[in-house]
């Protein structure tokens, strides 16, 4: 018996994330694009429905799962708030939430009162994986120095990543002596103890890099990742559609679902 593909609504539809998301919800079966969402002119790749409000979208269309979000955080607060109206689960990988005036993080959690509600800074599956190495390296390499980098390019709004962020917080869970963040260096600057260091590039059209280097002992230890197109991301975060659609309302994870 065919099963029905899970009905999605993607915002932010002409960017970069949303146009991927677009196309690659067209190879799978198991998600259909039923609308996009775009504030923006440009072409939406979609045989559906193009709407610039979501919340009139989702009064007219029949039925939808989810809502998948790639945006900006003022946008994010927005329409979690409104799927959340509309009984519609929200899946976002939106970065730049924390500390941001529209408070996304409190809309999520508001969400998640009525819907399942997802927010990852980075829906590729080796970052998933990496995630553990690294707070496996962190929690053996006591008293290491740790310095992350990333890289990304130049149109990238907020820095340092979401997926840095993410990386730091894990490091910090294991070494709760690391209490600064440092960002960069200039002049005279030695590192101090309790220092984790933050660098953040931009450059071109790198899609995504992260490292996370821990050096001590005489020795280094690198554990890094390289996203080789968006597609990585869409791919994740349609997976985590998904699964999602049908589920209790509340907060999830995207390494919770992978494993379900
Ligand atoms: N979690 C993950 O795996 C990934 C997360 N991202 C994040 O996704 C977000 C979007 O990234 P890109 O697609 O590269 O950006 P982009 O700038 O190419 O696209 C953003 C889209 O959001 C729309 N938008 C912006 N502000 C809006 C507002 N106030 N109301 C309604 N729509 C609005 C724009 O019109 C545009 O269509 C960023 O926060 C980025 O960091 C990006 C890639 C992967
Ligand atoms: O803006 C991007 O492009 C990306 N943003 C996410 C982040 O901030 O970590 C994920 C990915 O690295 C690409």
């Amino acid at each position: 018996m065919a099963v029905e593909p899970v009905r999605l609504v993607v915002t932010g539809a002409t960017g970069r994330m949303g146009e991927e998301l677009i196309d690659t919800a067209g190879d799978r079966s198991d998600v259909s694009v039923v609308a996009a969402i775009s504030r923006t002119p440009g072409n939406v790749a979609a045989e559906a429905a193009v709407g610039t409000h979501l919340d009139a979208t989702l009064s007219d269309e029949e039925r939808v799962d989810v809502v998948v979000d790639f945006t900006a955080p003022e946008a994010t607060a927005e329409y979690a708030e409104i799927a959340a109206r509309h009984g519609v689960a929200f899946v976002t990988g939106t970065t730049g939430l924390e500390g941001h005036d529209a408070d996304p993080l409190g809309a999520l959690d508001a969400a998640s009162e009525s819907v399942p509600v997802l927010h990852a800074s980075n829906f590729s599956r080796g970052i998933a994986a990496l995630r553990g190495a690294i707070r496996e390296a962190a929690a053996s390499l006591p008293d290491y120095d740790v310095e992350v980098t990333e890289t990304h390019h130049n149109d990238k709004r907020d820095a340092p990543s979401g997926t840095a962020l993410t990386l730091i917080e894990d490091v910090e869970s294991e070494r709760p002596d690391l209490t600064e963040r440092q960002h960069g260096r200039e002049g005279e600057q030695p590192r101090e103890p309790g220092e984790i260091g933050v660098h953040a590039r931009r450059a071109g059209d790198v899609t995504g890099e992260h490292e996370v280097l821990f050096a001590g002992n005489r020795e280094t230890v690198s554990l890094s990742h390289s996203a080789g197109d968006r597609g990585v991301f869409a791919e994740g975060a349609l997976d985590a559609a998904a699964a999602i659609a049908g589920r209790e309302a509340g907060r999830y994870q995207f390494t919770d679902l992978l494993r379900d």
